[in-house]
This record gives structure tokens, sequence and C-alpha cells, in this order.
């Protein structure tokens, strides 16, 4: 059966992560379903991720932008509490990639972030989709990052 990914990302956002996803997931999975969703902002993702699910997806991956404001940071709970229970009442993933904008002062710096967490995540998705629960076990414990360089294994 065909694969099916929903890729869910807003206006708001400051880099288009959505089109650079699109392309990681068709790279990793060339024979499946992509659909994409974009809404005004995050708190928006939640129905857009049940919505892609109730539509079929496997799997879906939302792409927030979080702003530096304290009612964007209580936003951003809100929308985490609501993609939690849609993971909870689908019994589907739903990756939630976030960025949030005080997480570096320069703007390029930001949008390497952005680009970083989004693949990586993207690549965390299709692995959980076509191979299941043990896909990410190799990996368990290495301090894997996304966004940012990898904080590596304890001895
Ligand atoms: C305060 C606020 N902050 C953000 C944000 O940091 N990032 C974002 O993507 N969207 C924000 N929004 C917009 C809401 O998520 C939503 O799009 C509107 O309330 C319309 O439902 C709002 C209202």
């Amino acid at each position: 059966m065909t694969r099916k990914y929903g890729i869910a990302d807003t206006t708001f956002s400051r880099v288009d992560m959505g089109s650079l996803v699109y392309k990681v997931i068709r790279s990793e999975d060339s024979e499946a379903d992509i659909v994409r969703y974009t809404v005004p902002g995050i708190k928006d993702l939640p129905v857009a991720a049940k919505r892609l699910i109730d539509e079929g997806c496997d799997g879906v991956i939302t792409l927030g932008w979080v702003g530096k404001t304290m009612l964007d940071k209580y936003s951003y709970l809100a929308t985490s509490i609501g993609l939690i229970m849609v993971q909870i009442l689908t019994s589907k993933h739903v990756i939630d990639v976030t960025v949030h904008e005080d997480e570096a002062d320069d703007e390029e710096k930001l949008k390497e972030i952005a680009i970083d967490r989004a693949t990586k995540h993207a690549k965390n998705l299709v692995k959980l989709v076509k191979e299941g629960k043990n896909a990410l076990t190799k990996y368990a414990g290495k301090g894997l990052r996304q966004g940012y360089s990898n904080a590596g294994e304890i001895d």
C-alpha cells in the first residue's frame, strides 16, 4: 500500500520549511503520496494535522515558527498540547518541528536552524512511518539534536 505523509506549515513562518520537507520526504520515500496543508499560524496546526490524518496520512510533520513575545510562547504551549492530543486521539505520529525566533539573534543562523531541524525530523518521520517503532532504536541515547550539531553520547 502506498504510504502517505502530511506536511502542515504556516504563513507566519519566516522560512519555507514546507517546500524543503516535501523534497526531503520525496527523496527518502520516492513512491509516497505527500499532502501539504498551509495554515496562518501555529494554533491552526493541530486541526490541520488531524484533517491530514483523517484523509489517510500515515504520519504528519508540522512546521511552526514561534515569535519572541510571551504571548507567542503561550500560543506554542497551547499548540503543543493540541498536537499531542491529535497523536493520542489518532495513534499516529505528528512530528512537531518548531523554530523559536529567540533561538538566535541573526537571521542566517535562524534559517540554518530551521533547515537542519526540518530536514532531520522529516527523515525521522519517514523512518517511523516506513519501519515502525524500532526504526530509531539504533540511534537511542546518541544525543542527536535537530537544529544544532549532535550533543553526542556520554560514555
Ligand atoms: C500570538 C501569536 N503568536 C504566533 C506565533 O508565534 N506563531 C504563529 O505561527 N502564530 C501565532 N499566532 C497566530 C495563531 O497561531 C493563529 O494563526 C491565529 O490565532 C488564527 O487562528 C498568534 C496569535
